[in-house]
């Protein structure tokens, strides 16, 4: 955790999710209020398909939703593609930029995901800006490079707490029930502290930076206590309302 920083917890729920599932969105909604929202935020970010309803469900509800990508452009010929402005006029108010299933899967460079997260503020937007390292990287002893490169290159000049929320998700570590050890996160949340404190100063030292990869109930609460992780990105995990709330709850114990 940051001092003085209302953690996030986001559940990121990939190309899973039909007009079913909702009953999951509609529980978690009910299952965040309270006073605890007051201090932890919790977003969950469905397919495209179910944006629109799933922000109706959560009108009077803390629960925010996002969208799980953007294209750069506003508008235009870019069939298949959502724009920030799109998730905006659908009530979201987060957009994930840079997961690394995008940047694999679509080849999407520092370069593009930055242009996104320029796009999601020009929208009002909050972008999560992911980095992490692959295994391969982590084996050669790359972790800190990478993590260097990719929040100099994705993130934006103009971001601001408000605006942007980092996550770092190793690459080896999602959807394959491997975390890093604790020293590892600390020093991985440490490391991006200092860089991000060195470009944007005193606004650095309060935007968040989230962890992601494998975070279950069973882990929870470990690693949202770690100095510097101010919240979660969840993806299996966040399927289940019973299971989104176990790792949201974890911070009734932290906060107390
Ligand atoms: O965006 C979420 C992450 O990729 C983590 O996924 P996971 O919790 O299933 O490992």
């Amino acid at each position: 955790m940051t001092p003085d920083v209302r953690p996030l917890v986001a559940g990121n729920w990939k190309m899973n999710g039909t007009r079913a599932s909702l009953d999951q969105i509609k529980a978690i909604a009910a299952g965040v209020e309270g006073p605890l929202s007051a201090k932890v935020e919790a977003l969950i970010c469905p397919p495209a398909t179910l944006l629109y309803v799933a922000t109706a469900l959560c009108t009077d509800s803390p629960l925010a939703i996002g969208a799980q990508d953007c294209h750069q452009n506003p508008s235009g010929a870019h069939t298949g593609d959502i724009s920030a402005e799109m998730i905006a006029d659908c009530f979201g108010t987060y957009v994930i930029v840079g997961h690394s299933e995008r940047r694999t899967d679509h080849a999407e460079t520092d370069h593009l995901v930055r242009a996104k997260a320029e796009a999601a503020f020009a929208a009002e937007l909050t972008a999560i800006v992911c980095i992490g390292e692959t295994a391969d990287e982590r084996k050669a002893g790359q972790t800190l490079d990478i993590i260097k490169r990719q929040l100099s290159a994705s993130v934006p000049d103009s971001a601001t707490p408000e605006n942007t929320v980092i996550a770092y998700e190793p690459v080896w570590a999602i959807g394959t029930g491997l975390t890093p050890t604790v020293e590892d996160v600390e020093k991985a949340h440490a490391f991006m502290r200092s860089e991000l404190v060195a470009r944007f100063g005193d606004a650095g030292k309060k935007m968040r930076i989230l962890y992601g990869g494998s975070v279950k109930p069973s882990n929870a609460k470990e690693l949202m206590g770690v100095a510097n992780v101010d919240g979660a990105l969840i993806g299996g995990a966040s399927l289940k309302a019973t299971d989104f709330l176990a790792i949201y709850g974890a911070y009734d114990a932290l906060l107390a």
